[in-house]
């Protein structure tokens, strides 16, 4: 007898889709208010579909945050701590976000949350993962991915030990990040709109399609996988001392060989890359991480094998 391997999960009742996690990204913003407004768009059958501002301070100012970044504030630490009328505003809101749609890591947890993202950099259309082994959700995006053919959609996977974070979406069951680019910061372009919400209706179609009782059959998820951070050069006060070289502005997702320029200097020298195999950086001078201290990512290729998934009976 062949054993058929088939993950079951319980349907998804539960979807959120957050927009606001950082003010200043405002693709996200903006569907999630239209949808507030007028939400048939997102509605499906036998499911609810929440459209949530998370950071409703740092949007009215259009800012990344107030006092911390919202999408590191969902640590352990900060979900389980004493109440304080003194903490910092994230870490507040994510409390109380833990309490709406979490809380983390319990059975009452929303089954689903969309992150809607924009970036400064040029990755196109991009699904975040932070599990290698949720099958539901590399069933998910294997279904966004044959959707929008012949438009594409690249995923980041990021469930590296040190580099990972703690993010909004990572209350949910599933968590799944979509993150947008390029656009500018606190600017909103029509094709990067457009882009987001196609995906998401994808996304939910997926869902209602899981929760009417289709198996999806095994298939297989091409994902870059986070491995590293790069930072600028930076003098001994903590001043970058290069750009990123004009080799690799724009680039992300293509590979970046040993020996190819990575910065290059204000008296115009270049930096290459001495790693020993070629990688493919992404988040290529995203304008928020100059505080993080990071240039881009260097991730590597990888083949993820998704099981066959039904709902639960
Ligand atoms: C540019 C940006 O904000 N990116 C997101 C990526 C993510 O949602 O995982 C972040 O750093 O939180
Ligand atoms: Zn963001």
């Amino acid at each position: 007898m062949t054993s058929r391997n088939v993950s079951c999960f319980p349907e998804a009742r539960k979807v959120a889709i957050f927009g606001g996690t950082h003010g200043n990204e405002m693709s996200g913003v903006m569907l999630v208010n239209m949808w507030k407004k007028n939400g048939a768009e997102i509605q499906r059958n036998g499911m609810v579909t929440k459209p949530f501002i998370t950071n409703p301070r740092a949007v009215e100012k259009c800012t990344r945050y107030i006092d911390t970044d919202l999408n590191r504030a969902f640590t352990p630490e900060n979900l389980s701590g004493p109440w304080d009328e003194g903490l910092p505003y994230e870490v507040q809101r994510a409390k109380e976000i833990n309490q709406m749609f979490g809380p983390k890591g319990s059975p009452d947890a929303y089954d689903v949350i969309f992150d809607l993202h924009n970036t400064t950099s040029n990755m196109g259309s991009t699904l975040i993962l932070e599990s290698s082994t949720d099958h539901f959700n590399l069933q998910m995006v294997h279904y966004i991915k044959k959707s929008i053919a012949p438009a594409s959609c690249a995923v980041l996977l990021n469930e590296h030990p040190h580099l990972k974070y703690s993010t909004s979406r990572s209350v949910a069951k599933h968590p799944i990040g979509l993150e947008v680019g390029p656009q500018p910061q606190g600017v909103l372009r029509s094709n990067i709109f457009e882009s987001m919400r196609d995906i998401l209706k994808h996304a939910l179609d997926f869902i209602e399609l899981f929760n009417t009782g289709v198996e999806f059959p095994p298939c297989a998820v091409d994902v870059f996988k986070v491995i590293e951070r790069v930072d600028y050069p930076r003098d001994a006060n903590g001043n970058i001392t290069a750009m990123v070289h004009p080799h690799l502005q724009d680039c992300d997702w293509e590979p970046l060989n040993p020996g190819d320029p990575m910065f290059q200097t204000f008296d115009g020298r270049a930096v290459p890359y001495q790693g020993s195999s070629p990688v493919y950086p992404t988040f290529i001078n995203e304008a928020a991480y100059y505080e993080k201290q990071q240039a881009f990512v260097i991730t590597r290729r990888e083949m993820l094998a998704a099981t066959a998934i039904r709902k639960s009976i």
